[in-house]
């Protein structure tokens, strides 16, 4: 039986950024990993971008416990009711941080050309300064930060098999973040990012 590895916090200025490495076994990490990649309803969406409609380079889901829509990027999703796996993690994730959390919205992925862009967790509809829990199943992917203002202030952090990723505070006001994409074979990789849609 090992113990859990404690959360540290990222030393970021003007956010709160919590990272837990092995907040799932790696059994349990291989277990979800394979329900969600099967029984996701996973969508190539388009978004709008300078004006067009392109491909997000990544399928993506929204799940929740009530019907609230999302929209970013000119993209509106409507939440599918949570599956019996997101339901635990959804009780996990709400037991261990003490926090409530209505929807998780996920992307999955495929390989090295996937990819996620600058931006900040910003919309409207997640509240003034949002609580985003970001799990990470499968391929080890580096995640950046950087600072709005100060464009020297940059954060790097591998985001592991069965990890969460807390961002918190003010976080989204002050900094972007990106999952850039890699020359390197890589395998799939399944995000989770669980926040409060209003
Ligand atoms: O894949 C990740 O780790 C980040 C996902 C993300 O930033 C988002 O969906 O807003
Ligand atoms: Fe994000």
């Amino acid at each position: 039986m090992t113990l859990p590895t404690p959360p540290y916090q990222l030393d970021m200025p003007d956010a709160e950024v919590w990272y837990y490495p092995r907040f799932f076994s790696t059994e349990a990490s291989k277990a979800y990993y394979l329900e969600l990649l099967q029984h996701i309803p996973w969508k190539a969406d388009k978004v709008r971008m300078f004006g067009k409609w392109i491909d997000q380079p990544r399928l993506t889901a929204l799940h929740a416990i009530n019907s609230n829509p999302y929209t970013y990027s000119g993209l509106t999703l409507y939440p599918e009711p949570f599956t019996p796996a997101l339901q635990q993690i959804h009780s996990k994730l709400q037991e261990e941080l003490k926090e409530s959390f209505s929807s998780c919205l996920l992307n999955l992925y495929r390989n090295g050309n996937d990819s996620n862009g600058w931006h900040a967790d910003d919309e409207k509809e997640l509240g003034k300064n949002p609580s985003i829990a970001s799990i990470s199943f499968g391929q080890d992917r580096i995640f950046h930060f950087r600072h709005k203002t100060d464009r020297h202030l940059k954060k790097r952090i591998v985001l592991e098999d069965g990890s969460l990723l807390l961002m918190k505070g003010t976080t989204q006001h002050h900094w972007q973040h990106q999952l850039p994409k890699s020359k390197k074979p890589m395998q799939p990789r399944i995000n989770l990012t669980f926040r409060n849609i209003l």
